[in-house]
């Protein structure tokens, strides 16, 4: 197997070193580093850059524009883990089991845009009833979620960490224009953006995003065990999402947000109440791993035709 040589532009954040510490022990990889004074050193970056077969961005949205600009040599490949790119034309959204095509799609690609954290809960329970017919496009539909601090970065990091006694949950977002907006709206193959109310909590790691659905004010009779059928059928055999038995939660400590951390798994719920024609669409992760760094380096694999577990954890 050939070495890869893989740059991480951003390297010292939270996401960089998250995915840095997934690829350190790789012997098909060789990872080149940058001068920490350098960090910020256009021409450092671009040498770096363009040394690179693959080169991950781990960097705010106006760094990355800055480093695929910087990019020279034409057979750099590039991941990208910001918002910037996500909708771009000539980017592959980089979540893989979004649609049966999406691995192979992101396995070919030059530009990869990993997803947002929030977004991949989202989409990862609406596409497939779009797609079924069960959701009509234009439903209008609301995504309630909440992230550990480490979703903000080092600074929200640091904040709660020097909070004495930091909010158990903030609800934010409420001008309802959050960046993960127009990707959910994209790649969910929905007409309208949803109502998104993200919180955070005061814990370091681990999400749960919740699609709450009146399947009486939806045309045709979806009943919440179609809706399990489906998404449990449309993931069968995915290594990284699973679909939990119908309602199968007895403890609510199943739906700890933090209890996919370190891992790069999603694991989705349906619940329902079919007297009153309700239902709850559940997704749990790790925002830094299936949301993230483990979602990058999942893409690595496909890009690099590794296995696509290479370096992952994959049990909780
Ligand atoms: N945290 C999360 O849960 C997730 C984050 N992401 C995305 O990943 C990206 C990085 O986020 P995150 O790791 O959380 O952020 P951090 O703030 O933790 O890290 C960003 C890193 O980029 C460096 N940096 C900033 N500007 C430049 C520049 N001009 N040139 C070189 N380096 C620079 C920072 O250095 P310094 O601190 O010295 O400025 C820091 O090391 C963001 O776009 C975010 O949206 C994606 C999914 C989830
Ligand atoms: C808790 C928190 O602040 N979360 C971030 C989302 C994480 C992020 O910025 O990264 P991605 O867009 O790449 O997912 C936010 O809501 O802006």
């Amino acid at each position: 197997m050939s070495e890869a040589t893989i740059f991480i532009d951003g390297e010292a954040g939270t996401t960089g070193l998250q995915i840095r510490e997934r690829l350190e022990h790789r012997s098909d990889i060789r990872l080149i580093s940058i001068d920490p004074d350098k960090r910020k050193d256009a021409d450092e970056r671009r040498r770096l850059l363009d040394a690179a077969d693959v080169a991950i961005l781990c960097l705010p949205d106006d760094a990355a524009r800055e480093a695929v600009a910087l990019i020279e040599n034409p057979e750099t490949r590039v991941i990208d883990a910001s918002t910037a790119f996500r909708v771009a034309e000539g980017w592959t959204y980089g979540f893989a089991e979004m649609t049966p095509l999406q691995a192979g799609a992101i396995a070919g690609a030059k530009r990869v845009s990993n997803p947002g954290c929030y977004p991949q809960g989202f989409i990862a329970t609406v596409r497939p009833l779009v797609e079924a017919g069960l959701l009509p496009a234009d439903a209008p539909l609301t995504v309630n979620a909440i992230s550990g601090y480490s979703g903000g970065g080092r600074k929200m990091i640091e904040d709660y960490e020097a909070a004495e006694d930091p909010a158990p949950y903030l609800p934010y977002g409420l001008a309802l224009k959050h960046k993960h907006l127009p990707e959910m709206r994209a790649y969910g193959r929905i007409d309208h953006e949803p109502v998104f109310q993200p919180a955070v909590g005061a814990f370091a790691q681990g999400m749960v995003t919740t699609v709450p659905l009146q399947l009486w004010a939806l045309p045709g009779d979806v009943t919440a065990k179609r809706i399990h059928e489906v998404l449990a059928e449309r993931y069968d055999g995915e290594a990284f999402l699973s679909v939990a038995p119908f309602e199968a939660v007895d403890r609510v400590q199943a739906l700890d947000p933090r209890s996919y951390n370190g891992t790069n798994r999603m694991r989705i719920h349906v619940f329902g109440n079919e007297a009153r024609r309700q239902a709850l669409l559940v997704a749990c992760y790790d925002n830094l791993g299936k949301g993230a760094s483990g979602a990058a380096v999942q893409n690595l694999n496909l890009m690099l035709g590794r296995e696509p577990t290479l370096g992952l954890v994959m049990a909780a």
